[in-house]
């Protein structure tokens, strides 16, 4: 962490108001913070949304260069009531449980994490108009193995082409998926997303905003809120948008929306990271030379040895191999 403030200058810009016990080092109490969870960031502007009301925030100087993002849990200090003109300081960030990122490439020079504590990642493609491209799911199927999320293929469009030839690509992985047609049942989908935090990810024209304003009544309102902060409308910030799952219901939950991130560069994500996603394949490399990619060209990989034996499924070794190979190249 850094150490750029040291406890002076904490006591000095954040001094809480009561102290009832001893303060530690790097954490000072803040009795009068309340929870909130970051639902976007727009240059050092934060949304946060805080008993149900949007409040806007910027970073306590003691939070120095960690950085604030979508999803994070928050404490926050000052003007809570979301008023206009109103701004409070966010002074402490929980722990993440998972982070999504993305690796610098063309469009964006600089590492990113997306989205904190997501537990899903949906990966929407249409079946049709735009022809589904197996690449970028593969990309993001990885994305989601990295950052520990659990994968979903929601299929749009249904009533354009049918899911067979697609959902063949990815039986042997068990990823599980949903079809969705404009106007159609969504049951199934919601039954996915309640109650979980979940990440949509989708190449422009997929039908991601038709799925979002149905999933979520009310949501151009409450985007067109958030837009006049973010000015998103122009189409300036790539920042995630966090949003409620409606009351009725029950569970809670919220889907984040990915707005213009067209890419995703995946250079950080190691063989080891990505295995450790598929523990019975992991399993049969435990004889692999150090530093074995488990890649169709290794000399000496276990998951061949295992093939060879007929003790490993030929599919689920390609599919694997499908993937680790996706990490690389271009993103698009
Ligand atoms: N046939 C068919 N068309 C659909 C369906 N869902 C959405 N569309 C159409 O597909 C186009 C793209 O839908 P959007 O919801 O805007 O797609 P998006 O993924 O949000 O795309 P961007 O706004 O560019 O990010 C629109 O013309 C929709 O009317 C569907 O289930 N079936
Ligand atoms: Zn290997």
């Amino acid at each position: 962490m850094s150490r750029r403030y040291d406890e002076h200058d904490h006591e000095h810009y954040e001094r809480p108001r009561r102290r009832t016990r001893p303060r530690t080092k790097d954490r000072p109490t803040y009795d009068d913070a309340v929870d909130g969870v970051v639902v976007t960031v727009d240059r050092g502007r934060l949304t946060v949304r805080v008993d149900g009301r949007l409040v806007m925030a910027v970073k306590a100087r003691p939070l120095g260069r960690k950085g604030v993002v979508t999803g994070d849990r928050v404490r926050v200090v000052g003007d809570v009531s979301g008023d206009e003109d109103t701004l409070a300081r966010v002074v402490e960030v929980a722990e993440r449980r998972t982070v999504l990122r993305r690796t610098a490439d063309d469009d964006d020079p600089v590492e990113r994490v997306i989205v904190a504590n997501a537990e899903q990642l949906v990966v929407v493609a249409a079946l049709a108009d735009p022809e589904p491209r197996p690449r970028l799911i593969d990309r993001a199927l990885v994305a989601a193995y990295d950052a520990g999320m659990a994968p979903l293929l929601c299929l749009t469009k249904a009533d354009l082409a049918s899911p067979d030839t697609l959902l063949s690509t990815y039986r042997s992985l068990g990823v599980p998926w949903v079809v969705t047609a404009r106007g159609g049942d969504l049951g199934e989908v919601r039954a996915r997303l309640a109650g979980r935090s979940s990440v949509l990810l989708g190449h422009s024209g997929v039908g991601k905003s038709t799925l979002v304003n149905a999933l979520v009544p009310g949501t151009d309102r409450q985007i067109g809120h958030v837009n006049a902060v973010t000015g998103r409308g122009r189409h300036t910030s790539t920042s995630a948008l966090m949003l409620p799952l409606p009351d009725e219901w029950g569970d809670g939950g919220w889907i984040v929306d990915t707005p213009g991130i067209r890419s995703f560069g995946l250079a950080h994500v190691r063989p080891e990271d990505l295995i450790g996603a598929f523990p019975d394949l992991e399993e049969l490399t435990e004889e692999c030379p150090r530093g074995c990619t488990h890649g169709a060209d290794e000399p000496e990989c276990g998951l061949d040895t295992a093939l060879a034996a007929g003790e490993a499924d030929p599919d689920r070794v390609e599919s694997f191999r499908r993937l680790l190979a996706a990490r690389e190249g271009a993103a698009d």
